[in-house]
């Protein structure tokens, strides 16, 4: 498990460990951790040429170390002393290490640089950049030098990823002690560039994470393996309520997502054409072709997937009522959750429920607009989960799984590749195979999402290791290949 946390959890934890070490040691271990990563960035650190951009804080302060230690293996240091104050004994480092200091904007210095180290804000920062700081984020982002941010990208709020305004874009980060949230999630998580930590003994201090992030290892101790005994029956039905007579395409991708991650049976209920489109595509599905708002001849199931292409209109909400007045837990997704954004009453239910709306459709639940649901992520999928009491799956550029009490998963995996029709219907069926085999809500989305982009990433990377262009049902075909393989 990978874990992340807001800044107020990072001070405090450093404020624990700062007890019990010397007065500045903790900014020692971190500036000369970013020296050692910025000098294997440099061809060569003697006469390269090096931009610290330095704001008011600590932030500051470790740019200025670190550069003081490139100074004296012979790079040439330029500081940009951005702030209204400078950290006095950074500075008093540098000029000793033979390094100049130059009065705001310098963007010439910006231009000409090597490496261009941002120092100007770290966990303190709050709100958009102001002046100079704004203006030196954006010479940085058009200069040709390599880009490094201490600590967390400046502009990027640590605790949450989201970005007032302008914020630097890193090809490195180097962040201290531990994970920041708004390392792992957009919009933050794409300033970052790869992300480094050093260690700086912040560990034993650190409280339960914010946020969390499962591993291959995670998903693998978390997937059930058929034993000797096992029968169909046991390793989980799953019934799936989707497609119409106009869209049969989400029936047969949320179907393959089921029967390639290992369903032990996938009941499929639905409209004639849809249920044909299956048995085409998917014989080994059991279908029923439902003329009516109830699912009791479709067989006992132990979890059902409610949503993908089955329409907005009244025989469509008589049909999701149906479903969610079952005892099973139930997966919702695309057009189930327009329905249930109609009559959020449909969610009293005993069972567990599980939501997995893209921005636009939590944007229909919550009535927020979907940009501001992708500007905040983090903020939204909580909200939808203390709104809504169910499990919450916000697909996107990052995907987060939200439960009551317990830490935001980030889907570690993925490309943009993703972005094509049809892959979230897959997503449904995955997930709902987890739910059916047992899996609790939470652990079911968070390893179907990380599956899914794994299978994804495989599908989409060619034997030389080029990227491209995927089709939904490929990232289904691909899943027993990254099961096995996990
Ligand atoms: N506390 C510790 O033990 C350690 C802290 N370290 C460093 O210290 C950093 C935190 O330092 P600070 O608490 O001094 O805070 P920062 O240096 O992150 O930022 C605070 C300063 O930035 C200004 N500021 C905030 N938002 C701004 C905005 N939007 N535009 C312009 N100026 C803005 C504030 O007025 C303040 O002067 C960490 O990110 C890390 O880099 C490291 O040295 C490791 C050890
Ligand atoms: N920029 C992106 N980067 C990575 N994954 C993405 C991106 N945009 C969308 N995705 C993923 O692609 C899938 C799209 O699902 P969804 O929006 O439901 O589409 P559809 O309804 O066409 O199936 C989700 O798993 C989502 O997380
Ligand atoms: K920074």
């Amino acid at each position: 498990m990978r874990t992340a946390y807001t800044s107020e959890q990072i001070r405090t934890a450093e404020h624990a460990l700062m007890a019990t070490v010397a007065e500045g040691e903790l900014m020692r271990r971190a500036a000369t951790g970013l020296a050692v990563v910025c000098a294997g960035l440099l061809p060569g650190v003697y006469g390269s040429r090096v931009a610290l951009l330095v704001g008011s804080g600590d932030n500051g302060g470790d740019a200025l170390y670190a550069g003081a230690r490139l100074a004296r293996r012979g790079a040439r240091v330029e500081a940009i002393l951005a702030g209204s104050r400078t950290h006095e004994g950074g500075l008093a480092a540098l000029r000793e290490a033979g390094g100049r200091t130059v009065e705001p904007p310098g963007h010439e210095v910006v231009e000409r640089a090597d490496l261009i180290v941002d120092g100007l804000v770290g966990i303190g920062g709050a709100g958009e950049l102001r002046e100079p700081y704004r203006g030196l984020a954006l010479a940085a982002e058009r200069a040709p030098g390599l880009v490094v941010a201490v600590d967390v990208p400046s502009g990027v709020d640590a605790s949450s990823g989201q970005v007032a305004g302008v914020a630097v874009r890193a090809q490195l980060t180097v962040t201290f002690g531990a994970c920041k949230n708004g390392l792992l999630i957009d919009p933050g998580k794409s300033h970052c560039g790869r992300v480094e930590l050093v260690d700086i003994g912040l560990g034993p201090y650190l409280p339960d994470p914010d946020v969390a992030s499962l591993t291959d290892e995670d998903v693998a101790d978390l997937l059930p393996t058929p034993e000797a005994e096992s029968d169909k029956y046991r390793r989980g039905v799953i019934g799936i309520v989707a497609g119409s007579d106009r869209f049969t395409g989400a029936a047969v991708l949320s179907v393959g997502g089921a029967v390639r991650a290992g369903a032990g049976l996938v009941r499929f209920a639905g409209a004639e054409a849809a249920a044909r489109q299956v048995r085409n595509s998917w014989p080994e599905a059991i279908t029923t072709v439902l003329d009516g708002p109830s699912v009791a001849e479709v067989g006992r199931v132990q979890a059902w997937v409610l949503g993908p292409g089955m329409g907005t209109g009244p025989e469509a909400e008589a049909l999701a009522r149906a479903v969610l007045a079952t005892d099973v837990p139930v997966l919702v997704d695309a057009d189930g959750l327009t329905l249930l954004a109609r009559d959020r009453s449909m969610l009293r239910r005993s069972a567990p429920t599980v939501l997995t709306p893209h921005a636009g459709e939590l944007s229909r639940l919550l009535e927020v607009p979907s940009d501001r649901i992708e500007a905040a992520r983090l903020e939204h999928v909580r909200r939808a989960v203390d709104e809504l009491g169910t499990v919450v799956l916000l697909k996107g550029s990052t995907t987060l799984i939200a439960e009551e009490g317990r830490p935001v998963r980030v889907n570690a995996t993925g490309t943009p590749w993703l972005a094509t029709g049809g892959t979230g219907d897959v997503l449904s069926g995955i997930a709902g195979t987890l739910l059916a085999a047992g899996l609790s809500g939470y652990d079911a989305a968070s390893a179907a999402a990380h599956l899914h982009g794994l299978a994804a990433q495989a599908a989409s990377t060619g034997k030389s290791g080029g990227h491209g262009p995927i089709a939904a049902m490929d990232v289904a075909q691909t899943l027993p290949q990254v099961i096995r393989s996990l």
